[in-house]
């Protein structure tokens, strides 16, 4: 049977990857949808590739250039808007839903597909942050499939037993260790990362990715929001996640257990891997990716986070602790810091002073709906906004 799948985010680092793998399997997989914000000039190449029935753009101007960039009789119809991005996702005739949107901007679609029982495969990190409690009981209403894509989580859901049911006590699992790369600034001192650019931040050691999550990376909040997202994923808290800095990320995370076994997924830094899994699992199926050669590996390093220097994995941990709506306002906080350190608006160091105070300017609340959730991250743009600007380095020219 062939499936058909909608790739949200299909101009993005993980979209092209999943395109990619995709392509390799024509016989199994067919392109049902494709989305993107800005990049118009890649979604047409990829219409003509996949011809896939609908692509979706966020606004009319991108919907144009696409229009006009294919021939007046292309058969792929243009839809356009969030409303759209959410029909993609729960269509009927859609069995698998890539979940490549980056950011907040990727939570309705994400759920819808969750709602509507599909195969879901998790890049998009951000929506579980926001709404995991909600997320997670959609997956169950809904009766999908949820499959981690992150490269951490896709190890420790292919480490975990099959049959694992949420209880690390029934499997007998002690903890779980997630990798860290340690990103781009492991081992500096803190006072030389205030002067740090947005083009050091983003040329991360080993993984090439869009230019958020290098970011985040780089502040080590990358492994907070992972931190969390396994915490909803596996069903732990944080004191059973051991976060490990390994710079090779060859190692792709861990499970240990009680009988002092510890088992491990492997493999090169390559998101074609943890798609292909996705996809197919439990089957396997070629992804492109070259086998993993130990020896030219030869060395595999372990080194204790540096939470001091990189206060972001503390903030997410605090803000899982804390629950409700302050781990959606942690993660707007970062939106907001993250795209203004990218404008060059605000220092590096900014970014967590930003999620720090702006955390600390919200009383949680319960996450138990959609409009909760939302209406945390509207007030926490506004905050982090403020404070963005407060911080900000731009000075206003004298005349
Ligand atoms: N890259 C990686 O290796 C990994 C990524 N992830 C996660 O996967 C997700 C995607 O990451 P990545 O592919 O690197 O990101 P990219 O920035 O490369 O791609 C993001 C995608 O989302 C689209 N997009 C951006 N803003 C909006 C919006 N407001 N509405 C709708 N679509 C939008 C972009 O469109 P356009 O390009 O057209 O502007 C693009 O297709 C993130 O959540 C990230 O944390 C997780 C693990 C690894
Ligand atoms: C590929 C992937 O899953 C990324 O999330 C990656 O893990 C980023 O690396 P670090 O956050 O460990 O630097
Ligand atoms: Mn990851």
């Amino acid at each position: 049977m062939t499936l058909s799948v909608t790739v949200l985010g299909a101009t993005g680092s993980i979209g092209v990857s999943t395109l990619d793998v995709l392509a390799r399997h024509p016989e199994r997989y067919r392109v049902f949808a494709i989305t993107a914000a800005r990049n118009t000039a890649r979604l047409i190449e990829q219409i003509l590739m996949f011809s896939p029935r609908f692509a979706v753009l966020i606004d009319e101007a991108g919907a144009a250039e696409v229009r006009a960039g294919l021939p007046a009789d292309h058969p792929t119809q243009i839809l356009v808007g969030e409303q759209a991005l959410v029909e993609v996702a729960e269509h009927p005739d859609v069995d698998v839903v890539m979940a490549a949107i980056v950011g907040a901007a990727g939570l309705l679609p994400t759920l819808a597909a969750a709602r509507s029982g599909k195969r879901v495969l998790l890049a998009n990190k951000e929506s579980l942050v926001m709404a995991g409690p909600l997320f997670m009981q959609s997956v169950r209403d809904g009766g999908a499939t949820l499959l981690p894509i992150d490269s951490e989580h896709n190890a420790i859901f292919q480490s975990l037993p099959a049959n694992y049911a949420g209880n690390f006590a029934d499997s007998g699992v002690r903890h779980l260790l997630l990798t860290a790369s340690g990103g781009p600034f492991r081992g500096w001192p803190a006072e030389k990362l205030q002067a740090v650019t947005p083009a050091q931040a983003v040329a991360h050691p080993n993984w090439a990715m869009g230019r958020k999550i290098s970011v985040d990376s780089a502040t080590l909040m990358n492994k907070g929001l992972e931190l969390i997202e396994a915490c909803f994923l596996f069903n732990c808290v944080p004191d059973q996640v051991k976060v490990v800095v390994h710079p090779q990320s060859v190692i792709h995370s861990l499970v240990q257990y009680r009988d002092g076994s510890v088992v491990a997924e492997l493999g090169q830094p390559d998101m074609r891997t943890p798609i292909a899994c996705g996809l197919s699992w439990p089957e396997r199926i070629e992804a492109g990716v070259a086998d993993l050669d130990l020896f030219s590996v030869a060395t595999l390093n372990f080194e204790p986070a540096d939470e001091q220097t990189f206060p972001c994995l503390a903030l997410a941990r605090q803000a899982f602790v804390a629950g409700g709506t302050m781990p959606a306002v942690l993660n707007a906080a970062n939106e907001i810091a993250v795209e203004a350190f990218l404008a060059e608006q605000i220092a590096f160091t900014a970014i967590s002073e930003v999620v720090a105070a702006t955390m600390q300017q919200h009383e949680p609340r319960t996450a138990d709906s959609l409009d909760a959730i939302l209406q945390a991250d509207r007030e926490a743009r506004v905050i982090a906004r403020t404070l963005v600007a407060e911080r900000s380095t731009i000075k206003e020219s004298i005349n």
